[in-house]
């Protein structure tokens, strides 16, 4: 199975101009409070300018049915992820109303591999990522790797896809890669000075082997 590259927090149109460029198959957009939010109107004007070759992905944090279908309205993503502790009614509310995908992200604990049972009922893809000092999404730190085989095992049982986040770059890539996860997900880890990197990208690209 060929690994699906999510890269996230997409947040100018220099960083949307080269990431259609690359290998990604999901580029990701923050619509949530970081220092990566962006305005879905911008987001509207570089898809308009550079076209759309590339699955887009609107990231949410516990926004209300209101802020995503108006987000949804602007800007022609393809799935909602949701990144905060939405509950599975309001996962299969916001699927009913907006007509999307809906990945689900899931931070890691030990109680991973029944959360991945219980989300994945109500998810496309499930994207489990790290939590640091509070923060969810966005951290630069991964979590601890050796129940990555696991969690696909589990994510197969039902038939979705599970992808891996949190603090992945070019220096630690290869080492996820040998546990096989179905997808990666990456954002600081492909940044310098808070924008998207050329050189990171192609690192990380040619240690992936894709
Ligand atoms: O990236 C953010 O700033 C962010 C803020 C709030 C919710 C989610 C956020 N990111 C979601 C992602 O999908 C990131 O790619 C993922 O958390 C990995 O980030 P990183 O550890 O920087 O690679």
């Amino acid at each position: 199975m060929t690994v699906q590259i999510k890269y996230c927090g997409c947040q100018s149109e220099e960083d949307y101009k080269l990431l259609i460029e690359t290998k990604a198959d999901l580029i990701g957009f923050i619509f949530a409070e970081s220092r990566r939010e962006v305005d879905p109107k911008n987001v509207n004007r570089w898809i308009e300018k550079y076209g759309k070759p590339k699955k887009l992905v609107g990231v949410f944090q516990n926004a209300t049915l209101e802020k995503i279908k108006e987000v949804v309205n602007t800007v022609p993503i393809d799935i909602i992820q949701c990144h905060g502790t939405e509950s599975i009614h309001q996962l299969k509310e916001i699927r009913d109303h907006c007509n999307k995908k809906i990945y689900k992200a899931l931070p890691f604990s030990e109680n991973i591999i029944k959360e991945i049972a219980t989300y994945g009922k109500v998810s496309d893809a499930l994207i489990i990522d790290s939590v640091s000092q509070g923060q969810f999404g966005g951290t630069g730190i991964p979590f601890s790797w050796k129940e990555v085989p696991n969690m696909m095992r589990k994510a197969e049982q039902i038939g979705i896809t599970c992808f891996i986040a949190g603090g992945i770059k070019p220096d630690n890539v290869s080492e996820l890669m040998r546990l096989h996860p179905h997808g990666i997900d990456l954002s600081g880890g492909i940044e310098e000075n808070g924008k998207k990197s050329v050189q990171k990208i192609e690192t990380l690209e040619r240690m992936i082997m894709r």
